[in-house]
């Protein structure tokens, strides 16, 4: 298990910064690699699956772990495809808990 899958999402006070460039690509490296930032704002990582109930079992696993931290990925079904996007609204861009939830969700077997 990753340091990064150890952690828990925790609350932000208010006027916490979106992560630093430098920050958010260590954290990255932690992660699977089919993880991507996007326009340095958000966290994306694609499955292909082999049917819609594959999807939708992925989708409600990450929504599990998403209540149990209470932090909240876009979450997008499509036959076959499940595409996750997080960032923090709270920061309006990455913060340690999006990495910490990836990191959660990498522990689910696809
Ligand atoms: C009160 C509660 O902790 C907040 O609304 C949480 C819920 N889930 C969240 N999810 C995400 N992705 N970003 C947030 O800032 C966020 N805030």
């Amino acid at each position: 298990m990753t340091d990064l899958a150890r952690q828990h999402c925790t609350s932000l006070p208010a006027g916490t910064p979106p992560l630093a460039i430098a920050q958010w690509q260590a954290l990255q490296a932690q992660l699977d690699a089919a993880w991507q930032v996007v326009d340095g704002h958000h966290l994306r990582r694609a499955y292909r699956l082999p049917d819609f109930a594959s999807g939708l079992a992925l989708v409600n696993r990450i929504g599990a772990l998403a209540e149990a931290e209470d932090h909240h990925p876009d979450l997008l079904l499509a036959w076959g495809r499940v595409e996750v996007t997080l960032w923090t609204h709270s920061v309006g861009g990455l913060s340690m808990n999006d990495f910490i939830l990836a990191a959660h969700i990498d522990r689910l077997a696809p």
